[in-house]
C-alpha cells in the first residue's frame, strides 16, 4: 500500500487559483487531470490553513499510510479479536511491510488498547428477551412476594485449562460490547462446583462441592440454608436408587429432566420411570420435575406422579405466561385427583 505521489506546489497553487476564479471541483479536476477528491482535499486544506503546501511532519514519518491505518482499524471494528500478527500479514498482502510493534503503536495512537476479553454468560437473544419479559411481568409484584423468594443456582468453576483468554483491541469503556467479550457457559469441563443462594434477607453461604454432589451433601447444604424444608435432586445420570435412601427423610425429591446448566433444553421423557417409581414407593412425597416442562410435556410428568414442577422457558417465553401456569397447574391437579380416586 504505497503512498500516492504528492502533488507539486505548482499544481496545488493552480487548483486554488482556479477555485478562486469560480470553477467547480469537477471542472478543475478535468482541466488538470487530477482526481476530484484530490482537488477537494487541497481546497479544503487551503480554506482551513490558508496554505497549499504540506506542513513539515513532526516526529518520525508514519510507516503505515492513512489507507493502511483505515484498513486495520476497519478490521478491528469488525473483528476486535484479530492479533497484531494477523494485522501485519494483512498489511503485507496490501504492500506494506511493518513490524508488530509498529502496528501496536499505530493502534494505540488511535485510542485502541489490547485488553483481555471480558467473559459474559452465553445468552441467546431468546434468553435475553425471556429474562427481560420476566422482569417486566414482575415489576409490580409486591415486596411481600419477593420476601418469600430465594434464588439459588450452581456453577462450575474451571480451575485449569478450558477458561481460555483472548485479547481484544478496544477503546476504554467498550469492555462489554458483545464483540469484545467471550461468552461462557456454566458447565463445560472443570473441577469444582459452587452452589449459592440469595433472598431479600441477604446472601446464603457459598458451598464448594469438590467431588460429585451426593444426596447427603445436598441435604446438608439445603438444611443450612432452607430449614425446615429439605429436598434432594438427581441429575439425569443419577439413578433413582441413590435418591431412594434419603426419600424417607426429605420433604421433596427433584428429578432433573435436563442436564443442569441452562434453560431451554429438551425434556427427557426417559426420566419419567424414575418419577413413577418414586411415586409408587413414596405416595406422600413431594416429587418435582425440572427441565423442559411446558404445555407439551406436562402430561408425562403428571401421569408419572409429579406434583411439583419447574418451568422456565415455557412460561417466560410465552405470550401469555399466566395461562401457561394455569394450564400446568390444572394438568397436575387433575392427575393428583385421579390418583386419589384410584386408590
Ligand atoms: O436450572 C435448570 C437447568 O439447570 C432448570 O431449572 C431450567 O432452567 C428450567 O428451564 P426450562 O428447561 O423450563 O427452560
Amino acid at each position: 500500500m504505497a503512498k500516492t505521489k504528492e502533488l507539486s506546489k505548482d499544481t496545488r497553487d493552480k487548483i486554488v487559483h482556479l477555485h478562486k476564479a469560480g470553477k467547480g471541483y469537477r471542472e478543475i479536476a478535468k482541466q488538470l487531470g487530477e482526481k476530484r477528491s484530490t482537488v477537494g482535499a487541497i481546497i479544503r486544506k487551503w480554506k482551513k490553513l490558508n496554505m497549499t503546501v504540506n506542513r513539515p511532519q513532526t516526529g518520525a514519518p508514519c510507516k503505515i499510510s492513512p489507507r493502511g491505518v483505515s484498513m486495520i482499524l476497519r478490521k478491528l471494528r469488525n473483528q476486535p479479536k484479530t492479533t497484531r500478527k494477523e494485522l501485519v500479514n494483512d498489511l503485507k498482502r496490501a504492500g506494506t511491510t511493518v513490524s508488530k510493534v509498529t502496528v501496536g503503536n499505530t493502534l494505540r495512537r488511535h485510542g485502541l488498547k489490547s485488553c483481555m476479553a471480558r467473559k459474559v454468560p452465553l445468552l441467546k437473544p431468546a434468553h435475553i428477551q425471556a429474562c427481560l419479559k420476566f422482569a417486566n411481568d414482575h415489576l409490580d409484584d409486591p415486596e411481600e412476594t419477593w420476601e418469600k423468594v430465594m434464588w439459588s443456582d450452581e456453577t462450575k468453576i474451571e480451575l485449569l485449562g478450558h477458561n481460555s483468554t483472548k485479547r481484544v483491541w478496544r477503546k476504554k469503556n467498550d469492555e462489554y460490547h458483545p464483540k469484545n467479550t467471550i461468552p461462557t457457559v456454566k458447565h463445560g469441563g472443570g473441577s469444582i462446583m459452587l452452589w449459592g443462594c440469595f433472598s431479600a434477607h441477604g446472601t446464603g453461604r457459598l458451598h464448594c462441592i469438590k467431588e460429585r454432589m451426593t444426596g447427603a451433601m445436598y441435604c446438608e447444604i439445603l438444611g443450612n440454608n432452607l430449614l425446615p424444608s429439605v429436598g434432594v435432586a438427581i441429575k439425569p445420570g443419577t439413578t433413582v436408587e441413590e435418591l431412594a435412601q434419603w426419600a424417607g427423610h426429605i420433604d421433596m425429591a427433584l428429578v432433573m429432566t435436563v442436564e443442569p446448566g441452562f434453560g431451554g433444553q429438551k425434556f427427557m421423557e426417559d426420566m419419567m420411570p424414575k418419577v413413577s417409581w418414586l411415586r409408587s414407593q413414596f405416595p406422600s412425597l413431594d416429587i418435582e420435575v425440572d427441565g423442559g416442562v411446558g404445555p407439551d410435556t406436562i402430561h408425562h410428568c403428571a401421569e408419572a406422579g409429579a406434583n411439583m414442577i419447574v418451568s422456565g422457558s415455557a412460561v417466560v417465553g410465552s405470550a401469555d405466561p399466566r395461562s401457561v401456569i394455569a394450564l400446568l397447574k390444572d394438568v397436575i391437579l387433575e392427575a393428583i385427583q385421579k390418583r386419589s380416586l384410584d386408590r
